[in-house]
């Protein structure tokens, strides 16, 4: 039995929108699903129980962090990164290639592997397909990604091509080595911005059959247009009885049209950053706290949300807390972001299993103003 199965609950008749349920050895989730990134060990300012309460079934972590500090031999002594940091839910690590190019102080990519400077202390490092899997392994994540070269944008079609092709032979070592029956490996399709490479990526990772693929290197700086040309062009070639994970995206806006293309999972700092800076989420777009308009404002941040912010204290006296610099302030609206993100999820599953997903989108696309970026 895989470690990781998914189970098909409704697809859309119009759309590749489906709503599913995710089986992992610490637990199934309902999909499409949003999962909040806890990139050191830790959902920034946010408790496990916290967690637990908003509905979160699975987080997220990096083992390019990990592997800096504390290093993955302690989290391993600790009895996994489950124990190490008390979270029962499922935790999916994402493989370090990704962070290696956007982080470190890239040296060079070769065949073997990637050196570079740690963004830490500056002293040499090097992960490969091989350290990474060590190290997932040791974090015992349920979900271990594969370890790739995200394309960055733009990058010229023979960089792509040779970049994915490596990112193909790096996924076969990757598979070699994840032994562990308790974990899923993901196989990660690049391409650029090239249908025909997307296709080939695709063709190749679906070959080694992984128990579920995420889809890298969009959302890296390319028109919005583009990213949706692609995952449209990507998701429809993957197989339908296994899970589909667009990394690193992203905001409301994003979510829907990826969920409507047939993706099932999404990870994203966007919550917990802009609640870092201040601002709150909801269904019509953004509340930046510290405007003025919110001064004498006694009402919740979203009417209607039952997160512990908005169940407790108002908009008045989260703008005064965001304006006096005070912690509890990030961490409300850290609170209400995630929640906000869950409920958004569970209607838009719901409305999937009700058949009406073509007008839930229409009515969230017409009522949110993007806002600034
Ligand atoms: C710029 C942001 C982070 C928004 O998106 C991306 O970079 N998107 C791509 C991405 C995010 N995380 C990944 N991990 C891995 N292994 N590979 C990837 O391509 C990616
Ligand atoms: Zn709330």
């Amino acid at each position: 039995m895989p470690a990781i199965t998914y189970e098909l609950i409704k697809q859309d008749p119009a759309t590749g929108a489906r709503a599913g349920i995710i089986h992992t050895p610490h637990g199934s989730f309902p999909t499409p699903i949003f999962m909040p990134v806890g990139t050191q060990a830790s959902v920034k300012g946010v408790s496990p129980e916290e967690l637990h309460d908003m509905g979160a079934g699975i987080i997220l972590s990096n083992t390019y962090h990990l592997f800096l500090r504390p290093g993955s031999d302690l989290v391993r002594e600790a009895g996994g990164l489950h124990k190490f940091m008390n979270w029962d839910g499922a935790i999916l690590t994402d493989s370090g290639g990704f962070q290696v190019f956007s982080l470190g102080d890239l040296r060079k990519i070769t065949e073997e592997g990637v050196t570079f400077r740690s963004h830490i202390d500056g002293s040499k490092k090097f992960l490969s397909p091989e350290v990474s899997m060590k190290v997932q392994m040791d974090l015992g994540s349920d979900i271990v990604m594969a370890f790739d070269e995200c394309i960055p944008y733009p990058a010229d079609y023979d960089y792509a091509k040779a970049s994915t092709a490596r990112t193909t032979r790096w996924a076969q070592r990757c598979k070699e080595v994840m032994t562990s029956p308790h974990q899923g490996l993901f196989g990660i399709v690049q391409g650029g911005m090239y249908k025909d490479l997307r296709t080939r990526s695709v063709n190749e990772l679906v070959e080694m059959d992984f128990p579920g693929y995420a889809v890298g290197g969009l959302s890296v700086g390319e028109p919005k247009e583009l990213m949706y040309e692609m995952l449209d062009h990507t998701v429809e070639q993957l197989p339908k009885d296994k899970p589909r994970y667009l990394m690193g995206v992203g905001t409301p806006d994003c979510l829907v049209e990826g969920v409507m293309h047939g993706i099932d999972m999404f990870d994203c700092v966007f919550p917990t950053r802009v609640a870092r800076n201040g601002t709150a989420m909801t269904w019509n777009g953004r509340l930046v706290m510290k405007n003025a308009e919110f001064t004498s404002d006694f009402r919740p941040l979203e009417e209607g949300c039952d997160c512990y912010a908005c169940r407790n204290f108002s908009r008045a006296y989260i703008r005064h807390l965001v304006r006096a610099n005070e912690i509890f302030g990030l961490r409300l609206l850290s609170l209400h972001n995630l929640r906000f993100l869950q409920r958004f999820m569970h209607e838009m599953r719901q409305s999937i299993i009700e058949e009406r997903f073509g007008e839930f989108r229409r009515n969230f696309l017409d009522n949110y103003n993007y806002g600034a970026k």
